[in-house]
């Protein structure tokens, strides 16, 4: 089959991997694996993003207000769980620990939202420079669900008309970039809002070359 988005060693893996289902698009490259983390490792990240929470920012600041007002913990690295998860991260998608950020928590109560966003830096962005210069673009993201809110919190990608519902332990990864290195658009989502309960989720962005 042709697709538009260009041949990357993780996706040829990620389609490898047994029980992961790829979402079938020809517009971006998108994995779903159930039971990536069991209830225990999801209940003990849901208490550390509780301990230890701020409120989210924005990495590249389009002046929308109220766009992400959820909360986000900044996971220690040396937490022998916070180093295991991202070690078998690393071993699904053949991406080096090196080239990953920090791996981050994200909390939303009731009303809480990220509005339609790419996690890709702008290009034409004042910004691009200093978020890029050294490690490059996100060319790759995954997120684990750590529960299911009551409530509303699906992963809406709007682009290509698919809504992923929550699940306690369930990893979406999806590649950010077209073949030519540019942001793909068709990447387009938004943590819709929570409307009973709390949604607790990691976010782990991966660069093009080693991070910090
Ligand atoms: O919470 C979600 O469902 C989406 C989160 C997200 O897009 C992000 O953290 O970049
Ligand atoms: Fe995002």
């Amino acid at each position: 089959m042709k697709r538009d988005v260009g041949s990357d060693t993780t996706a040829e893996r990620l389609r490898l991997h047994p029980g992961i289902q790829r979402v079938p698009s020809p517009k971006l490259d998108l994995f779903v694996l159930r039971d990536f983390l069991d209830g225990p490792e999801c209940a003990a990240l849901r208490a550390l993003i509780d301990a230890n929470r701020r409120p989210s920012t924005l990495a590249d600041d389009q002046g929308i207000a109220r766009f992400r007002t959820s909360e986000t913990c900044d996971l220690d690295p040396g937490q022998q769980l916070v180093a295991n998860i991202r070690q078998r991260l690393s071993g699904l998608t053949g991406i080096a620990v090196s080239h990953a950020e920090p791996l981050q928590g994200q909390r939303y109560s009731v009303g809480q939202e990220f509005k339609p966003h790419t996690d890709t830096f702008n290009p034409d962005g004042a910004d691009y420079f200093l978020h890029c210069a050294e490690a490059g673009q996100r060319n790759w993201t995954a997120m684990i669900y750590l529960n299911e809110p009551g409530e509303g919190g699906a992963t809406r990608f709007k682009a290509i008309g698919k809504t992923i519902q929550p699940e306690a332990g369930k990893l979406i990864m999806w590649s950010n970039l077209l073949a030519d290195g540019s942001p793909n658009m068709a990447t387009l989502h938004q943590g819709m809002k929570v409307r009973r309960g709390t949604k607790y989720v990691l976010t782990q962005w991966y660069r093009q070359n080693p991070y910090g």
